[in-house]
């Protein structure tokens, strides 16, 4: 599929309304990319089909059902909660909701986001209770819900009134990670407090979906109907008055059955841009992906080179930089924070982890949109969904444990046709499980191999030896003891990495970041790096003799400190 270019075909020829041809083209949407042209009138259209959606990362999968959506229950006389969409992270849900609002402009259909503002804020926003005497009434404030599994099934069992009863559509983005073990409860949860009409209607599908004699679908046209729901009011389903439609995105959509039936999709269609029959990881056209070999020691020193190369010509391009856990996002972030420029190149880094809150998370998504940070260091909760237009380069500090992984965290750049640049740093331990990785996934032809010689580094060297042990000192006085300190992290590294090479890179199926629902509060687990600590290590001659007291009264006291990142 190639999202290069919107068809030629204009907006209106899909079926999409006036009012919403204007909304779009004021979001700079004025064509539909190849998934979309899919998928919008067949939403609009078809009735009765649960949808399986599988398009690269960037392709335009939220826009693919956004669109249909909101042009289907603009029409609905009674407010009730007809459209859920549920993704892993409230970042997700911030960016979802934003573009729902976008192009819901000039109707009266209300979305809301949930995990974002507090339970009891949320529940107002939700629900109107009229109830008098023993009359329990309830009236519905939104339309359209956003939202990570856990805070929906909170509202589900806590909020009065709020109910899922006429929900139209249930649609889970990032469908993979979702369904996976440790957020399955939910689904059950969901699918049983939405109507229990798909059991009545038993095989009465047949009757929707008929096949012509070329055996493709006949799309069934279903009259609007109007029936009158248990309050006698009526109530104006505007979609499949039978049953509840689902549709499940992902750039690496899960085809293990055992996670798929729990949904009881019916008769589920699936739309997928991979060429070749077997589902392969489809990778955005205009992404070029280099790997780099390196020795553990000198990824730091990789690292600058690459944003050297990124920067010098242009100091505005922004870089996005995964490592492997929060912890590793700090150091490295704190280190880069100490160099600072790169051959006289300044850039400004910051770290962006679920150590942070998702205030405070959003609001560096904002500096880093406005250019004010041109790098930044992430954890895996970037990796999925999220959208900044204009990233150039997204960089793997570590080799990522699985192939789902990769797909997520590079497709974080040459998003919507644009082209971008992913880079793997890899040292000598993760190399034959990144290479299995990728020929299983069948990408090691694409790959191009860089050789950098050592005398690349060379002009980076002496920054980066100050860091790092600046970095030594600040950690050796902030945490470590008199005792010989091993960094823990060090040998949980090294345990990691021995895992790593044992398991088979499809199977691991190791948890990226948890989604906020479950993650722990990373903070009280993460270094505080006060500032005050590196700013007491200027670079001039003065600090320069202070630091290598400080380091030479370490060695004395014969504290090891093995600072690795
Ligand atoms: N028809 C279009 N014309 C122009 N831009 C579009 C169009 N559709 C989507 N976009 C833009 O493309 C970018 C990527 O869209 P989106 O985030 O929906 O991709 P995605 O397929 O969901 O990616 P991921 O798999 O990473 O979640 C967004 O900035 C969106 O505004």
């Amino acid at each position: 599929m190639e999202n290069n270019n919107n068809s030629n075909q204009s907006l209106e020829s899909y079926g999409i309304e006036d009012w919403l041809v204007g909304n779009l083209n004021e979001i700079s949407v004025t064509g539909l990319f190849p998934v979309q042209q899919e998928i919008v009138p067949f939403i609009s259209r078809a009735e009765g089909h649960d949808i399986c959606v599988c398009a690269p990362t960037g392709s335009g999968k939220t826009l693919a059902y956004a669109i249909p959506l909101v042009q289907k229950i603009v029409k609905r006389v009674v407010r009730r909660i007809r459209v859920v969409v549920i993704v892993p992270t409230h970042d997700l849900v911030i960016q979802v909701e934003k573009t729902f609002q976008s192009i819901i402009k000039g109707t009266d259909l209300i979305v809301q986001s949930l995990g974002v503002k507090p339970f009891h804020v949320e529940q107002k926003l939700l629900v109107k209770n009229h109830s008098y005497g023993e009359h329990a009434l309830y009236e519905s404030l939104v339309d359209i819900i956003v939202s990570t599994p856990g805070r929906l099934v909170d509202h589900i069992n806590e909020t009065q009134g709020f109910t899922l009863k006429y929900l139209n559509y249930l649609v889970i983005d990032e469908a993979d990670r979702l369904l996976r073990q440790s957020f399955q409860d939910w689904l059950e949860i969901v699918i049983d407090s939405t109507n229990n009409l798909n059991n009545d209607i038993g095989n009465s599908n047949n009757n929707f979906i008929k096949y012509n004699e070329k055996g493709n679908i006949e799309i069934n046209e279903l009259p609007i109907n109007i029936i009158r729901d248990n309050n006698n009011q009526e109530n104006h389903l505007c979609w499949s008055e039978f049953k509840l439609v689902k549709l499940l995105l992902s750039a690496t959509m899960t085809y293990n059955p055992s996670k798929i039936s729990l949904l009881q999709l019916n008769a589920p269609l699936f739309f997928t841009t991979s060429k070749t029959k077997e589902i392969k990881y489809t990778m955005p056209s205009t992404l070029k992906e280099s790997y780099i070999i390196t020795n553990p020691d000198q990824k730091p020193l990789v690292l600058l080179n690459i944003i050297y190369e990124t920067l010098k010509n242009d100091s505005n391009k922004k870089i996005i930089c995964f490592t492997k856990s929060v912890d590793i996002t700090h150091r490295l972030n704190s280190l880069l924070k100490l160099i600072g420029s790169v051959d006289n190149i300044k850039f400004t880094c910051e770290e962006y982890s679920s150590a942070l809150s998702t205030t405070e998370r959003s609001s560096l998504l904002n500096r880093f949109k406005s250019n004010e940070i041109n790098v930044l260091i992430c954890s895996d909760i970037m990796s999925r969904g999220m959208d900044i237009s204009d990233i150039d380069v997204v960089i793997n500090y570590n080799s990522p444990p699985n192939i789902t992984l990769y797909v997520h965290r590079v497709g974080r750049t040459a998003r919507a046709g644009k082209h971008g640049f992913s880079y793997t740093i890899i040292d000598k331990q993760e190399i034959r499980y990144y290479i299995s990785m990728m020929k299983k996934a069948e990408r090691s032809q694409t790959l191009h191999c860089l050789k950098w010689k050592p005398a690349t580094y060379e002009k980076f060297e002496s920054n980066y030896k100050l860091a790092l042990n600046q970095m030594r000192l600040i950690y050796s006085k902030r945490k470590l003891n008199e005792e010989e300190i091993e960094e823990n992290l060090l040998t949980e590294e090294a345990q990691n990495q021995n895992q790593n090479q044992d398991q088979d890179p499809q199977e691991n199926e190791q948890d990226e970041e948890e989604d906020d629902d479950n993650s722990v509060n990373n903070s009280n687990k993460k270094l505080k790096f006060d500032n005050s600590s590196i700013n007491s290590f200027g670079n001039d001659q003065e600090s320069l003799i202070k630091l290598k007291q400080s380091l030479l009264e370490i060695s004395k006291k014969k504290l090891k400190v093995n600072f690795n990142l």
